[in-house]
């Protein structure tokens, strides 16, 4: 059998394989990228792209019927067309998984092969019966929801984000299992789509990686909204239940079961690593497959790394693309770059979006550091009073000795945005007094960054 030479082989098209491409094939080396599926990966076709797509019609909706409060009514009620819906983040999938692929057929050193690539040894990967070789590997084979044997879940449908993003008709009443990022945004798209909606999350509250204060208000939030919160599920179950779904809850207390016409299981992600013969190459995986990386991304073997969702050191595509920098950086431009040099910010985007950066008050509070602390309510941010936007808060931890702002969430409008001002901050390294004479724009909400941090107070454990 021939085997094909390559300089570089990438396996995965999803948000670092096609930049390194790039800059692999601007350095004169002939790179074989592989895709097995859709090129863009998770983020463009069952990710970011169409989910942020659908918030944006399900917000215009909600605004719609928020008429009342801003002065205007609508002859009739708000219609939602759940084909032209679908069509329009459609759209947005298609184009940009068109561009990607411009983009690399552009590329005239790289290859983009189509097909599963399998690992046969340290330097060569199999795709459809042919062999590719080449002198460095770079894994980019990103993750897929998970889906935990439940009782039942075999024997009613159960959908996963792959499923909703395409789907064109309206579920009467959507059980979403998993009250974390696919969870809350899609239970809130839904509810404004006109569905019923209730979210089953085990921990007993939601979103519970942030501080129990945001739990709450986003809680809170989509109540206020008419979705169903049920926390502290430690039994979920499946059973039909005529033509609907019953989905257990709590076995001991006996409560009621969920009854939805539609489930989403939004309970976590697992790396795509099981079927890619890492053991003929000898890359070594933990516990849960994600495979193990230094500080600079190179696998246990010296001339393989691993990039993106599949190492375990970020769940995001803002992560992915920065893996990407931090590999050609090191390997193209003569720097050190390393993964804990990152300053990781992320947005959950449920309206109002969570924008975060750095750590919680938990995490801060248990770092045994002397704190200060600031909160603020959006109802006193003169830019959300003025949109009508004034559910939720804005708060900032900081280190009382290092002067430095350890973390800070911003829950509310703009909070995904605004929350870039602290970040910035943060990633270059300057003290709390830094933003003392900033004139920030009014009016906005980032105007209030300054503001919030002129009011930094001994912490008091309020967590
Ligand atoms: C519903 C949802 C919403 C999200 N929203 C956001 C958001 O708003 N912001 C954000 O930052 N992140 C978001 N994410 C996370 C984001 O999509 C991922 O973090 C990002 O896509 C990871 O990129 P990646 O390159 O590591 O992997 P992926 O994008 O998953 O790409 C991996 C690629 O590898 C291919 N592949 C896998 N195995 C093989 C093989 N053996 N051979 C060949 N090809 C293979 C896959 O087909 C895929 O195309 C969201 C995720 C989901 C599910
Ligand atoms: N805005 C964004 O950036 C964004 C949006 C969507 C997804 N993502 C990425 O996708 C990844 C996966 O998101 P996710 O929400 O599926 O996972 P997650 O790991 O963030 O949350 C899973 C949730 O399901 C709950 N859960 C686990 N087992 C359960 C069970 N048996 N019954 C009930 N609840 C259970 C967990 O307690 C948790 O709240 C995230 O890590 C995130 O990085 C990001």
């Amino acid at each position: 059998m021939s085997i094909r030479e390559f300089d570089a082989i990438i396996i995965g098209a999803g948000q670092a394989g096609p930049s390194l491409a790039g800059r692999l094939n601007d350095a004169g080396m002939r790179v074989a990228i592989i895709e097995r599926h859709l090129v863009g990966g998770t983020c463009v076709n069952t990710g970011c792209k169409p989910t942020k797509t659908l918030i944006g019609s399900a917000y215009a909706a909600h605004t719609a019927r928020r008429g009342g409060d801003y002065g205007f009514t609508l002859k009739g009620q708000v219609a939602i067309d759940m084909p032209a819906v679908a069509a329009r983040a459609r759209k947005v999938i298609l184009d940009s998984r068109a561009d990607n692929e411009t983009w690399l057929a552009g590329m005239a050193n790289v290859e983009l092969i189509r097909g599963h690539a399998r690992f046969v040894s340290a330097h060569t990967v199999m795709v459809d019966g042919e062999e590719l070789t080449a002198p460095r590997i770079f894994i980019n084979v990103g993750g897929r929801a998970v889906m935990p044997p439940m009782p039942g879940v075999r024997d009613v449908p159960v959908m996963t984000n792959t499923d909703v993003v395409a789907l064109d008709t309206l579920p009467r009443h959507l059980i979403v299992v998993g009250g974390s990022y696919i969870g809350l945004e899609f239970a809130q798209m839904y509810r404004r789509f006109g569905a019923e909606v209730t979210i089953i999350e085990r921990m007993d509250r939601l979103i519970a990686r942030e501080d129990p204060d945001i739990s709450e208000e986003v809680r809170a939030i989509l109540e206020r909204e008419g979705i169903t919160v049920r926390t502290g599920a430690d039994c979920v179950g499946f059973k039909r239940h005529g033509g609907d779904i019953a989905v257990s809850v709590d076995c001991e207390k006996n409560d009621a079961p969920a009854i939805g016409s539609h489930v989403l299981m939004a309970v976590g992600r697992r790396p795509n690593t099981d079927d890619l013969g890492l053991e003929a190459a000898g890359i070594a995986t933990d516990a849960r497959g994600y495979i193990i990386v230094d500080d600079r991304l190179q696998t246990n073997l010296p001339n393989i790394f691993a990039l993106g969702d599949c190492n375990g050191r970020g769940a995001f595509t803002h992560t992915a693309y920065n893996d990407f920098e931090i590999v050609a950086a090191n390997l193209l431009d003569g720097e050190d770059r390393r993964v804990s040099q990152r300053m990781t910010g992320y947005a959950l985007y449920i309206d109002p979006p969570l924008g975060r950066v750095g750590m919680t008050e938990t995490e801060a509070a248990k770092s045994g550091r002397r704190l200060f602390h600031s909160k603020r309510a959006m109802v006193r941010v003169g830019r959300a009073v003025e949109k009508g936007e004034t559910q939720g808060f804005m708060k900032v931890i900081a280190d009382a000795d290092t002067r430095r702002i350890l973390g800070a969430a911003i829950l509310g409008t703009s909070g995904d945005e605004a929350i870039h001002g602290i970040l910035d901050m943060m990633n270059a390294d300057q003290p709390i007094e830094q933003l003392r004479w900033a004139v920030p724009i009014h009016p906005t909400v980032s105007e209030l960054i300054p503001t919030l941090l002129l009011g930094l107070q001994p912490w008091k454990g309020e967590a």
